[in-house]
């Protein structure tokens, strides 16, 4: 999603000047707006935008947080917090530094409150700019919840929505439920977000734990673990399933423990529920977590620490929305969609679509990604418009943005496998390193693999994985691709500059058409 900068709102004025004119030809006819969307995450502010640019008369709830999760309590301020304490991390690896030639004399210390300010200083300044285009554009902010009202089994058709603070009901012919999600917490684990915290908590910094246990190996737990053992904590992760990072692909979720893991202080425990986590007094009384075995259920072990990070998974935020109301059945609070983004009445066969009723982003469950959001959002402006559009979700990259990043498109190899057999075709694997890459060595980065998977049949690419410097910005070309539907065949002969990191994909292409890289 692009937010434009606040330096660049002379001209969204202007261009909100002829868009707020041509109001006065929306159709929404019998209706207050065209479009309403519930929810000012990143999913609505994509469908707010798109909507404009169609002329359509738009209002958006935003729940007094115009931002979401992603500006205020995820993406924006986690990827501040990664900045910050990635440069610490730098500038104390002496060795690596004397590599290049440089000293750092005397040691290298950081300021606790410092860096958590320049978190919330960006989450603001994003969110100011989030704002400032939608109201350049025409969008108007409701700033209270939205409560669908009406509709109910068989009904049908649902336009209206209260808000919940004014209690005033708005009507559209199209309404867009944009939600989001809000942090899971297990039962048995109490969270009291200053020694027990969620991400919400995390991101305030308000201290630096000498020792943290971080309860799941996901993304969360995993870029927190890289701000943690930046700033000087020590870490333990404790994971439910057999595996560390069971959500990456195997390959280089083996590759990131020896990067991200082994040379780092942290340790872990696999295979293991955090059952019962009960808060400490900072300096008085430890965090206690009691681990059971994932299987048998049996108690295993009881660890002391002096703050706990539960980063396990995130719940769609759709209760006391009046979806029920409008005779909608949620299965765990995900909204279930069909490929146009509509809303069904319930997941399965026996789910029927309401026609002008969508739901975007995280509460849909399809992608827990801001840019997944957002293109959800503008594809069901599309759909409003009468454009038949689906997204593919297949083509959409992930980045985890440790140091080294993690990046990938498409389905792990173990799903790839899986996909190939069921569907009868042949998957092919190539490789390109980040070893003999020149820029890479350069940077002394020279740690890191890519891989490509692809239909061996038709030459086109189903997925890449990338572990290395700058892995997230690398996956673009490669999400294009599976896209665009390109063979490996095109992709080897198109020209990488050098010397770059791209030229570790430009290996790996050649690679799957038995030519060798320069
Ligand atoms: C720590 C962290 C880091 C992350 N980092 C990344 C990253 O680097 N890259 C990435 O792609 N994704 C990242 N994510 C995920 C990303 O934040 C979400 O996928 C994204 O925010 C989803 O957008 P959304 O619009 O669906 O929901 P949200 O951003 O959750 O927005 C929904 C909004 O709707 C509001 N709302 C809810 N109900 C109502 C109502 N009834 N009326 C009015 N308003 C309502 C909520 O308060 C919220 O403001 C991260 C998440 C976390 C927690
Ligand atoms: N860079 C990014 O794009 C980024 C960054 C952060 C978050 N996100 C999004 O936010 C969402 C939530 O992230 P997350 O890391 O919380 O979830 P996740 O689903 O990625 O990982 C949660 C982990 O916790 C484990 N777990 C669950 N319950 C447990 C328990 N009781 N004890 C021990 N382990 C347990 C799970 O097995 C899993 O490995 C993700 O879906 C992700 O898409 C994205």
């Amino acid at each position: 999603f692009v937010v434009p900068s606040s330096s660049s709102s002379s001209s969204i004025a202007a261009a909100a000047k002829i868009a707020t004119t041509s109001l006065d030809a929306s159709k929404c006819g019998n209706y207050d707006y065209d479009v309403i969307i519930i929810g000012c995450g990143v999913g609505g502010h994509g469908a707010a935008l798109h909507s404009r640019s169609q002329e359509l008369s738009t209002a958006i709830f935003s729940g007094n947080d115009v931002g979401g999760t992603c500006v205020n309590r995820g993406c924006v301020p986690s990827k501040a917090l990664l900045a910050a304490s990635g440069r610490v991390r730098e500038m104390r690896a002496t060795e690596h530094l004397g590599e290049f030639g440089i000293k750092v004399e005397g040691e290298v210390t950081y300021d606790r409150e410092g860096v958590a300010r320049h978190a919330k200083q960006l989450a603001n300044r994003v969110k100011g700019n989030l704002e400032g285009s939608l109201v350049a554009l025409g969008v108007d902010i409701i700033e209270g919840r939205g409560i669908l009202v009406g509709g109910g089994a068989g009904a049908g058709e649902v336009h209206e929505v209260k808000d919940a603070t004014s209690g005033k009901v708005y009507t559209a012919k199209d309404i867009i439920l944009a939600p989001g999600s809000i942090p899971f917490v297990p039962p048995g684990v109490t969270v009291d977000e200053k020694t027990v915290y969620t991400s919400d908590g995390a991101l305030e910094l308000q201290s630096v734990p000498q020792w943290v246990a971080i309860i799941g190996s996901g993304y969360i737990g995993l870029e927190f673990s890289d701000v943690y053992t930046a700033l000087g904590s020590e870490v333990t992760f404790i994971e439910a399933l057999p595996n560390i990072m069971p959500t990456f692909d195997r390959e280089i979720a083996k590759q990131a423990e020896r990067l991200l893991i082994r040379d780092r202080p942290i340790d872990y425990r696999t295979g293991v529920f955090a059952s019962e986590v009960t808060p400490g007094i900072p300096g008085v009384k430890p965090v206690t977590i009691k681990m059971i075995d994932a299987k048998t259920k049996e108690h295993v072990e009881t660890l002391e620490v002096d703050a706990a990070m539960v980063a396990t998974g995130r719940v769609p935020n759709t209760a006391n929305m009046g979806l029920e109301s409008a005779g909608i059945e949620t299965s765990r609070g995900f909204v279930a969609v069909d490929p146009q983004m509509r809303v069904m009445t319930k997941h399965g066969d026996e789910g029927v679509v309401i026609p002008n009723l969508y739901c975007i982003g995280d509460a849909n469950g399809k992608m827990m990604l801001a840019h997944a959001a957002s293109a959800q959002g503008i594809s069901a402006i599309e759909n409003i418009c009468g454009r038949s559009h689906t997204v593919n979700h297949d083509a959409i990259p992930a980045a985890c943005f440790t140091h080294p990043e993690i990046a990938m498109v498409g389905p792990t190899e173990e799903q790839a496998i899986e996909r190939a057999a069921k569907e009868g075709w042949t998957l092919g694997k190539s490789q390109g390193s980040f070893r003999a890459n020149s820029k890479a060595l350069a940077e002394l980065e020279g740690n890191g693999m890519a891989k490509v998977l692809y239909n061996k049949e038709s030459g086109k690419v189903v997925a890449v994985h990338i572990i290395g410097i700058h892995a997230a910005d690398l996956i673009q070309e490669c999400a294009n691709a599976v896209a665009a539907g390109t063979t490996v065949q095109e992709l080897s002969m198109m020209v990488h500059t050098h010397p770059t990191l791209c030229e570790v994909l430009d290996e790996a292409f050649k690679g799957a058409v038995g030519m060798s890289a320069h």
